[in-house]
């Protein structure tokens, strides 16, 4: 019997490109939960920093000025929105600038405090469960989280995958070298690391398709909401 008194709530973490956004969403839509994107919340401070003027680089000046911006999130898997000070920030988050200064942002231990602030009000509204995915989810932002997964894929699939979706516009190598270093930045940082967390499940995507990996992930939270 489906369990309709405690919402599931599922952690979704991994590096850069192993598919957690794409999986996420559609676990979400096909499950009836809704969908939070925490990259999207650390790229939307970060495009708000670039945009203000202040020194990315500089964890002081990010510090000083992390509780300034309104972003707003929306849950609906099937259409998420992010918003900063009531500017949709969904295009100018997905920039090389953006990207390239993100893990510098999200190392600074006042931006995380803010963030995960709103990420855990975001998941107590989402009265019917929720997808939440990111780098920290089951390990930091949501340790009693129902369903942790921890995704994965060889670096040579994730920059194939990534290239692919760049139309070739950039080389598979840069692009490798490009993850490789963002993931190198995010797990080594002090304030809450990239980590798979001790009771997550570990999935390779590297030889499966995303409908496979979706398949797979609804399978075990229809398992835990079943409790068979
Ligand atoms: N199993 C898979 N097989 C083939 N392509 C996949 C698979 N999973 C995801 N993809 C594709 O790989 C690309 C990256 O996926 P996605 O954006 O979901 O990854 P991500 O982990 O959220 O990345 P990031 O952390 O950088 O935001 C997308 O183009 C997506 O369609
Ligand atoms: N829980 C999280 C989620 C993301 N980050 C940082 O944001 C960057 C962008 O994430 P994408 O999923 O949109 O690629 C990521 O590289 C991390 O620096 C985080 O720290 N914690």
């Amino acid at each position: 019997m489906v369990n309709t008194v405690n919402p599931v709530i599922v952690a979704i973490d991994g590096p850069s490109g192993t598919g957690k956004s794409s999986t996420s969403r559609a676990v979400a839509d096909k499950l009836g939960l809704r969908y939070l994107d925490t990259g999207a919340m650390y790229r939307a401070i970060t495009w708000w920093m670039l945009s203000n003027g202040v020194d990315v680089n500089d964890p002081v000046a990010v510090a000083d000025q992390a509780g300034k911006p309104t972003l707003v999130s929306g849950t609906d898997p099937t259409a998420p929105t992010i918003t900063v000070d009531g500017l949709d920030a969904a295009g100018p988050i997905r920039t090389q600038e953006v990207t390239a200064a993100v893990s510098a942002v999200s190392a600074v231990p006042e931006v995380r405090a803010r963030l995960v602030e709103l990420q855990r009000a975001a998941v107590a509204t989402a009265t019917d469960g929720i997808v939440v995915e990111g780098r920290d989810i089951g390990t930091t932002v949501l340790p009693a989280a129902g369903v942790k997964i921890f995704l994965t894929a060889s670096a040579e699939a994730r920059a194939a995958r990534r290239s692919g979706e760049l139309n070739g516009s950039v080389s598979v190598a840069a692009t490798q070298a490009a993850l490789i270093q963002r993931d190198a930045a995010d797990s080594s940082r002090v304030a809450s690391p990239l980590a798979k967390a001790a009771d997550a499940i570990e999935v390779d995507t590297t030889e499966l398709t995303l409908t496979q990996v979706i398949e797979n992930i609804v399978a075990l939270v229809e398992e835990k909401r079943t409790g068979s």
